[in-house]
C-alpha cells in the first residue's frame, strides 16, 4: 500500500477507531428507451464518495465506471466474487492527497433493473481531519487545511442539489490549499 505496510496498525487506534459504516442498497430502474438515447444514460452521475473507503458489490448487469487520471472512463466489470474498493474524499484529505478519491459513475445500458450494495466507512462527524506529520513526510507541503468532517458533509449536501452530475464539489474545492506552482502535481 502507498502509505506503507505499518501505517494501518500505527494509526488505527488514534485516527480510525471511531469510524462508522453504513450500507446503501440502490435499485436502478432501467432507462425508458435505451436504444433511442443518443446520450449515455447515467444512473448515477460522476461523483466522488464522501467516505474514507467504500466497498461496492454490483450485480451482473454491470455499469460501474471509474475515471482514470487522464479522464478516460473505464468499465469495472462485475463478478460474483468481486468487490470494488474505492478511496473516498476523507481519505484523500487525511493522506494529504497521496491516496486519490476515485471519480466514478454508473451507466445504464440494458433494459433491466440493476442493484448494487455499497458499504461506506466514514470518520465520525466531529473528527477534525488533518494529515498526520508522518503521512505528510518531511519537507512536503500540506495540501489540505484541517476541517471538521461534518462541515464537509454539509458543504456537499448543500452543493449537490440538482448538480449531482457536476464535479467541482470535491474535498479539494472545500479544503484544498493553493500551493506554489511547482508543487501542484
Ligand atoms: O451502484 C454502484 O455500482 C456504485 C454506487 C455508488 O457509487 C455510490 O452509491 O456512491
Ligand atoms: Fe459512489
Amino acid at each position: 500500500m502507498i502509505l506503507g505496510e505499518e501505517t494501518g496498525k500505527r494509526f488505527y487506534q488514534n485516527e480510525f477507531s471511531n469510524c462508522h459504516g453504513y450500507l446503501r442498497l440502490v435499485n436502478y430502474t432501467p432507462p425508458q428507451d435505451v436504444e433511442k438515447q443518443e446520450e449515455l444514460v447515467e444512473g448515477l452521475g460522476m461523483h466522488t464518495d464522501m467516505s474514507c473507503i467504500t466497498i461496492v458489490y454490483q450485480d451482473s448487469v454491470g455499469g460501474l465506471q471509474m475515471r482514470s487520471k487522464e479522464g478516460k472512463w473505464i468499465d469495472i466489470n462485475p463478478g460474483d466474487d468481486l468487490l470494488v474498493v474505492n478511496i473516498g474524499d476523507l481519505m484523500q484529505a487525511w493522506s494529504n492527497g497521496r491516496l486519490r478519491s476515485s471519480e466514478h459513475r454508473v451507466v445504464l445500458r440494458k433494459l433491466v433493473n440493476r442493484v448494487s450494495l455499497g458499504f461506506f466507512l466514514c470518520f465520525e462527524d466531529e473528527k477534525v481531519i488533518l494529515a498526520p506529520q508522518e503521512i505528510l513526510g518531511e519537507g512536503n507541503c500540506r495540501r489540505y487545511k484541517s476541517f471538521k468532517c461534518s462541515e464537509y458533509l454539509k458543504f456537499r449536501q448543500s452543493n449537490e442539489v440538482g448538480k449531482f452530475e457536476r464535479i467541482g464539489y470535491t474535498v479539494k474545492d472545500f479544503a484544498g490549499l493553493t500551493l506554489p506552482e511547482h508543487d501542484d502535481p
